[in-house]
């Protein structure tokens, strides 16, 4: 992958994230949005039950006064007549006027009495199967208030009915009772509701689920239905506590959501998961450093250097071995790529037979308890590389089980280096004890050499401890020719640097090592 890529991925991972993040914003909103409309839905539904309870009521109690009335014998208008009505209007809780009629006229009234010219019946609006006849908003002349009224004959009597009071939802006006035969009759409510008759595919279709309009009809008194629409302003005012909830739940929502996708992503961009995902997946590399002997200039052998890179670019050595320490993967890592590198340069023809393989290991896989299996090195090592491993000066390697190790694999062949000398921890009888083949002067001696430096002046007393040794040096970090020149005046057997190459791939090594034959 190379920069544009990367640069690409992670911008495509940015708005991978928004787009997840949105989605679950819309898709907790449209939850939210359902939940809260099922629950408003609900309520609406059982106010519309409540208002045609109410209207049930109403009819029954028409019902139950007309039918007492009718069972009496009175056949015309006299007074013990009235007088019962009366009663009768009294233990009634919804009709408001009670009236008598024969041969469709209307003889006697309980607010008018015994009129002297009996009125003639109009013709009703609608018959109810029952046999009901009802007359809608008709003029009554005994209210001043109550200009219209409905009207339920039945048999000998009428019966006035108060259809506001009983309902009390009036003053919403957002329901209304209407007859649904071959025409449409408004009986109460708000008369703008319902503009023609209804089929009942309307009816099905309004009572459908995402829909706040009700129609419900009472069985009895057939075609009568009740329709209440819920009007928005009202349904606010009603749930407006839910609907803060709501927006204030979706706002919520909004942020965790965001909060949880950004945090997923900058776990999965962090240093830890990039590592952890890379010694998983082997996205770890080998590159290889030529070492040279200073005396011919020749390439005699390399260091493994790992390198990483994923979707998101590089991470550098001094990044990733730390993480990699953290998460105790140091033996897995170090087997890994040792066999890489093993495989590597076995397969490359130009790396010749006897080359020089130095890796890295970690001093404090020293410091285990069990034994430090590299045995697969040896078996995979069919070009017989000199196998060096380098270990940096530390404390963890004077530990008797460190000892131990080394002596192990110093008998199976493996040479030893002590990596950074110089700069670590170390003592003399410590080396004496180790018994390593090289020591690397570390890099920080051979830069400050143009100086004159403190430190550099020290290079010829390394020199001598490894005479006292017996062990071969390996100056790190020759960057110059005044550097690789001074340093075989002191009599350094070999080197390494950026002189010589930097860390590269084992077929551009390959070339090194045949341009210096
Ligand atoms: N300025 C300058 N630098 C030079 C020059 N020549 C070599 N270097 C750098 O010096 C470091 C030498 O490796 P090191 O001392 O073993 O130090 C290594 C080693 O301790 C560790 N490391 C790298 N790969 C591995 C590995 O596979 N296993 C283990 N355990 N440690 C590793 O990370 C350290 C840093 O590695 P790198 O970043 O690759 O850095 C490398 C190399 O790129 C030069 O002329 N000038």
């Amino acid at each position: 992958m190379n920069k544009s890529d990367q640069k690409q991925y992670f911008l495509a991972d940015n708005l991978k994230a928004i787009g997840v993040s949105l989605l679950s914003v819309v898709g907790v909103t449209l939850l939210l949005a359902i939940v809260m409309f099922m629950f408003i839905r609900e309520q609406e539904e059982s106010r519309a039950t409540e208002i045609l309870d109410n209207v049930r009521v109403v009819f029954r109690d028409a019902e139950i006064t007309l039918d007492y009335l009718n069972a009496l014998p009175y056949q015309t208008c006299e007074m013990d007549n009235l007088a019962e009505m009366r009663k009768t209007l009294f233990r009634s809780r919804f009709v408001k006027e009670i009236g008598f009629y024969q041969n469709n006229e209307l003889l006697c009234s309980t607010y008018l009495g015994i009129l002297e010219e009996p009125m003639k019946e109009v013709k009703p609006d609608f018959y109810t199967q029952l046999g009901d006849a009802f007359w809608i908003n008709t003029p009554l002349q005994l209210f001043d208030k109550q200009a219209t009224g409905t009207i339920v004959q039945r048999g000998r009597y009428n019966a006035v009915l108060d259809m506001d009071s009983v309902i009390g939802y009036s003053y919403t006006q957002d329901w209304q009772l209407f007859y649904n035969g071959d025409q449409f009759y408004h009986m109460a409510g708000n008369p703008s509701l319902v503009g023609s008759t209804l089929s009942q595919d309307d009816m099905d279709a309004r009572t459908g689920y995402f829909s706040l309009q009700f129609i419900q009809c009472d069985e009895r008194y057939n075609h009568t239905c009740l329709k209440v629409k819920s009007d928005h302003g009202r349904v606010l005012d009603l749930h407006m506590g839910k609907l803060v909830l709501f927006v204030f739940a979706m706002l919520m929502t909004a942020a965790l959501t965001h909060m949880l996708t950004f945090n997923y992503l900058r776990r999965r961009r962090s240093l830890e998961s990039r590592v952890s995902k890379g010694l998983k997946e082997h996205k770890f590399y080998c590159l290889y450093q030529p070492f040279v002997n200073l005396e011919s200039g020749k390439v005699i052998g390399c260091e493994v250097l790992s390198r990483f890179e994923d979707e998101f670019g590089p991470i550098y050595p001094d990044e990733f071995i730390p993480q990699v320490k953290e998460q105790d993967m140091t033996w897995e890592f170090t087997v890994d790529m040792i066999t890489t590198a093993m495989r590597e340069l076995n397969e490359n023809p130009e790396i010749p037979e006897g080359f020089k393989v130095s890796f890295n290991l970690f001093p404090f896989d020293f410091t285990r308890e069990g034994c430090l299996d590299l045995d697969f090195v040896l078996d995979m090592n069919v070009k017989n590389f000199k196998l060096v491993l380098e270990i940096t000066e530390d404390e963890q390697i004077a530990t008797h089980s460190a000892v131990k190790h080394i002596k192990s694999l110093k008998s199976k062949g493996f040479l030893f280096a002590i990596d950074d000398f110089g700069v670590g921890y170390s003592n003399l009888s410590q080396l004496k004890t180790l018994n390593c083949d090289y020591l690397k002067i570390d890099r920080s001696f051979v830069m400050d050499m143009e100086d004159n430096s403190i430190r550099s002046s020290l290079i010829p007393h390394i020199v001598s401890i490894a005479e006292g040794l017996n062990v071969d040096l390996i100056a790190e970090g020759v960057e110059n020719i005044d550097q690789c020149n001074e340093l075989k005046g002191l009599t350094i057997g070999f080197g390494q640097g950026w002189l010589f190459g930097k860390p590269q791939s084992a077929d551009a090594l390959a070339k090194s090592v045949q341009g210096t034959q």
